[in-house]
């Protein structure tokens, strides 16, 4: 079999559009490689560049080390499964397994036995005089999958092939693909939004924003030791809270302000020169551990239980702590400024009016204050969340949400005080990248 890679691989369509950003990656010979992300991102141009679907604006693709920019997606030799399986629906199985080998890529001579053998991988043997319409979605996938891997390809190249099927479905074909590119092991490159496909399927995970490679690694690497705040945000259910505070590093301690609370972290030297900046603090719900109220030891978080969502074997706790979230979606975490642009323009008293000098100095740590600022509780370190005061003058509802095993649930409008596991928590700078504590 053969690696797949692309290099500094950029897709510009000629409306503008980036869809592809310099994007580095390579699956070894194999290997499969699950393209993870939002919708929009990306994935399905960057498989359609490497099938040679799709001309590239700059950047290469190798297939097996060699640069294959001018071959056509035919000299390629790679199989593309895209979501909807487009059958023929006048050709049995049998017909639409074996088109590729008629259509004059191979010899034909042995296609039958090929076609019997393919079927078989998938578990359709049973179906090959059946038409398309006579199949259940799970069972038209699967053959699609056989049409696909009957030329004995190179490389797969997977377009979330199981989105049309029901969760039941989904659940059972998963294991099949994977099971089945590794029996063959056929270098494969699967795209997904779905989080649980990429986790359950990767032998490692690609995870792409907006055309940029985030982070690439293990699927257990990706999702416990994110790269970006937005990979911390886009894996992991419930979604990790993410929380606005400042760092402040004192000869003793190291404490992040969260505007209503204080968490008190060891000493660390990683942390020294972050001193006063702006973060995002990371924390998942199962990192989050209920405890009896004054009995806490390390930092901790207090809040008020507003919604438990009963599972069955575990309830989801929305505790309403008064921090405020930072929200992912916002551009700050694309265009990283430092604050101190934001101090100068304060400084500079803009003759843009009241309300915009006070939405600005919202968004500064230490920035004097000419009002009584927002409603939400202060600690003595003075940090203010961000948000968008001309909107609304509270700041958005900050719930944490917290893992708790059942039986034993709290109850709405109960106090609340969990202890935060500090191998846990993750810091990001305003830019979204990781603050390494250590
Ligand atoms: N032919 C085109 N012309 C202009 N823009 C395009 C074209 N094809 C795709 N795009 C844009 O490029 C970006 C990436 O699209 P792409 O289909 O690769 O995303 P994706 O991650 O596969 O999304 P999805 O999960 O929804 O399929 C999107 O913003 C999309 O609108």
């Amino acid at each position: 079999m053969v690696a797949i890679a692309t290099d500094r691989l950029t897709k510009v369509f000629p409306d503008g559009t980036v869809a592809v950003d310099e994007v580095t990656i390579e699956a070894a010979s194999g290997e499969f490689l699950v393209l993870l992300g939002p919708t929009g991102c990306g994935k399905s141009t960057i498989l359609r560049l490497v099938a040679g679907l799709e001309e590239e604006t700059s950047g290469h693709v190798l297939i097996d080390g060699r640069v294959v920019d001018r071959l056509s997606a035919k000299e390629r030799r790679v199989a593309m499964v895209f979501q909807d399986y487009a059958l023929y629906p006048h050709l049995t199985v049998a017909q639409n397994i074996g088109f590729p080998l008629r259509a004059g890529y191979e010899a034909s001579a042995g296609t039958e036995s090929r076609v019997a053998e393919v079927a078989e991988h998938l578990g359709v043997h049973d179906l090959l005089h059946r038409l398309p319409g006579h199949l259940s979605g799970g069972q038209r996938q699967r053959v699609a999958m056989a049409r696909a891997i009957v030329r004995k390809p190179q490389a797969f190249l997977l377009d979330e092939p199981l989105s049309n099927l029901d969760a039941g479905l989904r659940a059972e074909l998963r294991a099949d693909v994977a099971g089945l590119a590794r029996r063959l092991g056929v270098t494969t490159l699967y795209v997904t939004h779905d989080q649980t496909e990429a986790m359950t399927m990767a032998d490692r995970v690609a995870v792409l924003r907006r055309g940029v490679l985030q982070q690439v690694g293990p699927p257990a690497e990706v999702y416990g030791d994110p790269a970006t705040l937005f990979v911390a945000a886009f894996l992991g259910t419930p979604r990790t809270n993410l929380l606005q505070g400042a760092i402040y590093v004192e000869p003793e301690r190291t404490v992040i302000d969260l505007g209503s609370q204080l968490l008190e972290l060891p000493p660390s030297d990683a942390l020294a020169h972050h001193h006063n900046d702006r973060v995002t603090v990371a924390v998942r719900a199962d990192a989050l551990q209920p405890v009896p109220d004054g009995s806490a030891q390390g930092p901790f978080l207090r809040g008020e239980v507003r919604l438990v969502e009963n599972l069955g074997h575990e309830a989801l706790v929305h505790l309403d702590t008064g921090i405020v979230p930072t929200p992912i979606e916002e551009s700050r975490l694309e265009h990283p400024d430092t604050g101190q642009h934001l101090a100068d323009v304060i400084a500079e008293d803009p003759p843009v009016g009241r309300p915009f000098r006070q939405a600005l100095a919202r968004m500064m740590p230490h920035a004097r204050q000419e009002s009584p600022g927002p409603a939400t509780a202060r600690t003595e370190y003075g940090f203010y969340p961000v948000y968008d005061a001309e909107l609304s003058d509270q700041p958005p509802l900050g719930d944490v949400v917290v893992r708790v095993p059942a039986p034993v649930l709290p109850r709405r409008g109960e106090p609340m005080t969990v202890r935060v596991d500090v191998d846990r928590l993750m810091l990001f700078d305003r830019g979204g990248h990781r603050i390494r504590t250590s």
